[in-house]
């Protein structure tokens, strides 16, 4: 089981900002091994595909593609290279990645497919060289820490809560999964969400979907506390 960074006994709520834990959180993150990293990306690659199944099997798509935006892995985060190579050839689903136009702004995404040349962006994060943006039905959104209510917290540049509140503004229906290992679990009364902070709809570490079980893959393992 993976260190975690836990609320200490007795239950006395210590409220830490996002600021404070993000060290800790990046430190527990790297301390992972290259081998339960691999087991690890696979075995997300794996839930996720039982929740992208589950999606595709229940939304009306009116012969539409499914938008699913991915990231490009940067440091130590999860790496779904290979299954995005396998979802790009299901012809019900189109991908894309995000794209910094502008600092403190919304993201916008852009088709990516495996031929799609890259190039570094902003902060020098590989960016798809296509045109037009697309709109995620999925967003993936990397995770660095997160408690089971869906609260998260990533890099700090607010990148995610600014898109997943512009989607949800403008009436789009956005189904944002949280990527994360498990060893970014917070306790709720650790992690105080701020009120910009948006709620994540579902979470998924290789120990499992939260909420859970959501998936088609019987194998999963409920990630509850
Ligand atoms: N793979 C991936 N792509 C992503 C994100 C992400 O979390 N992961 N983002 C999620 O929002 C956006 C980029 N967000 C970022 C927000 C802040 C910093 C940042 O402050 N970087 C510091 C260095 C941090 C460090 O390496 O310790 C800097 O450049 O000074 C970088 C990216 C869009 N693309
Ligand atoms: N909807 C929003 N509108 C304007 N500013 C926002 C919004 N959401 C977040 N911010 C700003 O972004 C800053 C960083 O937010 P936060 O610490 O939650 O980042 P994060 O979610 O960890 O980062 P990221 O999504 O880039 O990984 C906040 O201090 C806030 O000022």
């Amino acid at each position: 089981m993976a260190a975690r960074i836990a609320s200490g006994k007795p239950t006395k709520p210590r409220e830490a900002t996002a600021a404070a834990l993000r060290p800790r959180l990046r430190a527990l993150r790297a301390a992972m091994s290259a081998t339960e990293r691999a087991a690890a990306d696979a075995r997300i690659a794996g839930l996720l595909q039982g929740r992208i199944h589950d999606y595709l099997a229940a939304a009306p798509r009116g012969g539409r593609r499914v938008v699913l935006s991915a990231f490009w892995p940067i440091g130590d985060e999860p790496d779904l290279r290979p299954a995005l190579r396998a979802w790009a050839r299901d012809d019900r689903l189109e991908l894309a990645l995000p794209v910094i136009l502008t600092k403190a702004a919304p993201l916008e995404f852009r088709a990516w497919t495996p031929d799609t040349p890259m190039a570094p962006g902003a902060y020098g994060i590989p960016e798809p060289q296509s045109t037009g943006p697309r709109t995620p039905d999925i967003v993936l959104v990397p995770t660095l820490g997160y408690t089971v209510d869906g609260d998260r917290i990533g890099y700090g540049g607010g990148y995610y809560d600014r898109t997943l509140a512009a989607l949800r503004q403008g009436g789009h229906e956005t189904l944002a999964l949280g990527i994360a290992y498990a060893c970014g679990r917070l306790a709720p009364d650790v992690h105080v969400p701020e009120p910009h902070d948006m709620r994540l709809d579902a979470i998924i570490t290789e120990e499992g979907c939260i909420p859970g079980p959501h998936t088609t893959d019987q194998g999963a393992r409920p990630a509850t506390p």
